[in-house]
C-alpha cells in the first residue's frame, strides 16, 4: 500500500496537450483541453504560454469554475543574464501574466531562463556556458524579479532548469540556488529537464529541501536521450523522438521523488509535463487518464 502523499497536489497543464505556444494550428483548441483535462481527473492546470487560455480573468474564472479546474501557476520566460537593459522587457512580460495568475487565484509564477539553442533550427543563439559577470547578471536578476513580483503582485517566482538554457545541469542549478536568496528565489523542480541534464530529482530534494518551491513531474526515455546526447540534438526535435515519454515507462521513477518531496512536510504542487508539441489530437486524453491512474498508485 502506497504511502498517502497528502502534501502533494497533483495537476496538468496545457504542455501535456502538445501546447507550446499561444496560438499554433497544430494545437488542440483550448475549450478541447479544458474538457478532457477535467475528465482525466486532474483539477489543478497551469496557464500554459500566456494567450492559448483565454486572458480575461472574468472569462477564465468561468471556464475552469465550470469544469472544477483551478489555477496554481503561470509562466515567463526572461533573459535576465543579459544584464539590465533585459529588464523593461522582462516586466512588460511577467506584468500581463503575473497580472492573469494572480486574478485566476494562483500564488505561483514559473520563470524558465531562455534558450541558448533555438528550438526549431538548432541554431547557437548564445553561448552554453555563462560567464562570470553574466550569472551575476542572472542571480541578481532574478532575485529582483522576486522581490518585485511578490511586492507588486503577491506571487512568488519559481525558476525552473530547462534543457538548452544556461540553469541546467546540477552543477549549473547548485550554482544557482548557492547565490540566490532563499526568500526571493526559489526552484520549480522539473524531473524531466532535470534528468534529462544529467540531475539526480531525489538528490535534490533531499540537500536543497527548503529551495523546492513546486514540482513538474515528467520523465525521460533513457534509451533516446542517449541517442540525443550522443548526436546533439535540440531540445525540440528531442522532443519530437519522444524523448519526454509517458510515465511510468521513464526516468526518474516517480515514486521516490513524490515520497522525499512529501517529507520535506510542505504543500507542493507536482503538475505533470509530457512535452509532446507537435501532436496528434486525440493522443493526449488516453495518456493524461493513465498517468492520473498511475500517480493515484504512488499515493498522490
Ligand atoms: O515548463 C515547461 C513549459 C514548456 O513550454 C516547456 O518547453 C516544457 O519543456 C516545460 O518544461
Amino acid at each position: 500500500m502506497a504511502v498517502a502523499l497528502d502534501r502533494i497536489r497533483v495537476g496538468s497543464a496545457p504542455d501535456s496537450w502538445g501546447v507550446w505556444f499561444p496560438d499554433d494550428p497544430q494545437q488542440v483548441p483550448w475549450q478541447r483541453f479544458l474538457d478532457e483535462v477535467a475528465e482525466a481527473g486532474y483539477s489543478w492546470i497551469e496557464l500554459g504560454p500566456y494567450g492559448y487560455l483565454p486572458t480575461d480573468a472574468a472569462r477564465l474564472t468561468d471556464e475552469v469554475n465550470r469544469r472544477n479546474l483551478k489555477v496554481s501557476a503561470g509562466t515567463i520566460f526572461c533573459g535576465l543574464h543579459r544584464g539590465p537593459s533585459e529588464w523593461d522587457a522582462t516586466w512588460e512580460q511577467v506584468s500581463r501574466v503575473a497580472a492573469l495568475t494572480r486574478d485566476m487565484g494562483a500564488k505561483h509564477l514559473v520563470v524558465i531562463p531562455s534558450f541558448w539553442r533555438d528550438d526549431k533550427t538548432a541554431e547557437i543563439l548564445e553561448a552554453p556556458e555563462l560567464t562570470t559577470e553574466q550569472w551575476g547578471h542572472l542571480t541578481r536578476g532574478m532575485e529582483r524579479l522576486g522581490r518585485e513580483v511578490r511586492d507588486t503582485y503577491g506571487l512568488d517566482i519559481v525558476v525552473h532548469p530547462h534543457a538548452d538554457t544556461h540553469i541546467d545541469t546540477e552543477e549549473h542549478v547548485e550554482r544557482f540556488l548557492d547565490s540566490t536568496d532563499s526568500d526571493l528565489v526559489n526552484l520549480c523542480l522539473d524531473t524531466g529537464h532535470y534528468a534529462y541534464c544529467g540531475g539526480d530529482s531525489v538528490k535534490l530534494i533531499e540537500t536543497y529541501g527548503e529551495r523546492i518551491g513546486y514540482l513538474h513531474l515528467k520523465q525521460v526515455d533513457p534509451d533516446v536521450l542517449a541517442d540525443v546526447v550522443k548526436n546533439e540534438i535540440p531540445f525540440g526535435p528531442a522532443v519530437q523522438r519522444g524523448v519526454m515519454c509517458e510515465p511510468p515507462a521513464g526516468v526518474p521513477e516517480l515514486g521516490p521523488v513524490l515520497t522525499a518531496a512529501q517529507k520535506l512536510g510542505v504543500d507542493l504542487f507536482a503538475i505533470v509535463e509530457q512535452d509532446m508539441y507537435p501532436c496528434e489530437p486525440d493522443k493526449p486524453l488516453p495518456i493524461a487518464v493513465r498517468t492520473r491512474r498511475f500517480l493515484r498508485s504512488c499515493g498522490a
